[in-house]
């Protein structure tokens, strides 16, 4: 099975509209995201990139239906979500704290399959074939404890893999491991978006990962949060960190996404992108 990832004809997979979300507090409340509009066609890998404190983490939980909404509506395959869709698996930043230590890697694995009710033979068989899809085919008696930071995250995301979701939602994944753990993780991501036709929603601090990973980067403004610029990424699909970080698109595309990340910083809610952004090759 290798659906060819993404293509302008796809329809929506993910529709976000007019997404509002004001926390409530004591004093009245603090409004986070004012007004999100966007959409993601099956299998398309976006990054979503943002100044700190944009109303990224409030997006993907609010996608991920661990948070709800104060108006607008978030559709998963034409059904809104109001609670944690079953198609739809997350993986945080703290891999650490997300693994139980006393598990093993495959009991790990099987976790989430177990508490849906998946029978013991088909969790050994799904969660072998994530491990592996991870490149930790060795690894499923182990305990996360004797693996590296990198390698606990790859245990999350097969994790997240063995559960077949339609749609991947990663929230900086990559931010606590060092700079060549990292770059093999996104090399990783890669090659599981091309070989299992996931649509991934990506969130990271990290400009050059943006380009790197996504066909697509939604920037965000400052909080109360619109769309502050939506870029498609035109860089040749086949990448590696050679070669894709040295092609001058690759420099263009970082330096645009930057501009409107500064730019982003000062805009709280006002502008709104409306069309896709097409970087012109020089
Ligand atoms: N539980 C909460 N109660 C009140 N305000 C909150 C809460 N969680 C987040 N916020 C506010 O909502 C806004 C967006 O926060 P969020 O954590 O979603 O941003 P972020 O882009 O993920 O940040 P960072 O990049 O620093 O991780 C911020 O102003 C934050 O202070």
């Amino acid at each position: 099975m290798t659906p060819e990832p993404s293509g302008a004809a796809a329809r929506p997979l993910l529709v976000v509209e007019h997404l509002k979300k004001v926390y409530p507090t004591a004093t009245g409340g603090v409004e986070a995201v004012r007004d999100l509009h966007f959409s993601v066609p099956e299998g398309q890998l976006v990054c979503i990139v943002g100044p700190s404190g944009a109303g990224k983490t409030t997006l993907l939980k609010c996608i991920a239906g661990l948070l709800p909404i104060t108006s607008g509506r978030i559709e998963l395959l034409g059904e809104a979500i109001t609670a944690p869709p079953k198609a739809m698996a997350v993986v945080f930043q703290e891999y650490g704290r997300s693994l139980f230590p006393w598990m093993s890697v495959e009991a790990n694995v099987e976790l989430p399959l177990k508490s849906a009710g998946v029978s013991k033979p088909e969790r050994r068989a799904a969660a072998a074939d994530a491990l592996h899809a991870v490149g930790l085919d060795d690894a499923g008696g182990k305990y996360p404890w004797q693996l590296s930071g990198g390698m606990q995250q790859r245990v999350a995301i097969a994790r997240a893999l063995a559960y077949k979701p339609k749609v991947l939602i990663m929230d900086e994944p990559f931010a606590a491991v060092d700079a060549q753990t990292r770059a093999d993780l996104e090399d990783l991501i890669r090659v599981i978006w091309k070989q299992l036709g996931v649509t991934i929603l990506f969130v990271t601090h990290d400009i050059d990962e943006s380009v790197y990973l996504g066909e697509r980067v939604v920037v965000l403004s400052n909080s109360p949060t619109v769309v502050q610029d939506d870029v498609v990424i035109d860089l040749p699909a086949e990448r590696d960190q050679l070669t894709t970080r040295s092609h001058p698109q690759f420099a263009a595309l970082r330096s645009h996404i930057y501009e409107q990340i500064q730019r982003a910083k000062h805009n709280r809610g006002t502008e709104t992108a409306s069309t896709p952004t097409v970087l012109r090759r020089h």
